[in-house]
């Protein structure tokens, strides 16, 4: 792979900036953005049927006095994802808080509808 990286007058490197980047590294760069982007969109997709679901326990759980968190299963949820991450070669330290992030909205959410 080409370097954007050209000497400066110093003789230090100097950054290329975004406007005179190499054709070559251009368009690498554009097809893998591309991809980062399908990807972003299959995340929101995947996260939305996620909430869709989660939503339906908040009604089921507020509708039978059931308490919003339930620290047992997402032990196991924990669990299960580091080791789908170690298996995918993804740190299982990100993706333990990854789901935490998620499911601490999730929360929120059903504590809101036991409130409604
Ligand atoms: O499975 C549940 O009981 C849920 O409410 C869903 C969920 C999740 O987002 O996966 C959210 C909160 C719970 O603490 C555990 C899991």
């Amino acid at each position: 792979m080409k370097h954007t990286e050209t000497e400066g007058t110093d003789g230090t490197a100097a950054m290329s900036t975004n406007d005179d980047i190499d054709e070559s590294v251009r368009a690498e760069l554009t097809r893998l953005r591309d991809s980062i982007d399908n990807i972003d969109a299959a995340v929101v997709h995947m996260l939305a049927e996620r909430f869709k679901c989660t939503q339906q326990v908040g009604y089921l759980k507020a509708a039978h006095k059931l308490p919003p968190a339930d620290p047992a299963r997402e032990a196991r949820q924990i669990e299960r994802l580091r080791d789908l991450a170690e298996s995918a070669k993804l740190d299982p330290a990100f993706a333990e808080k990854l789901l935490n992030f998620i499911i601490a909205e999730v929360i929120r959410h059903h504590e809101t509808i036991a409130r409604s």
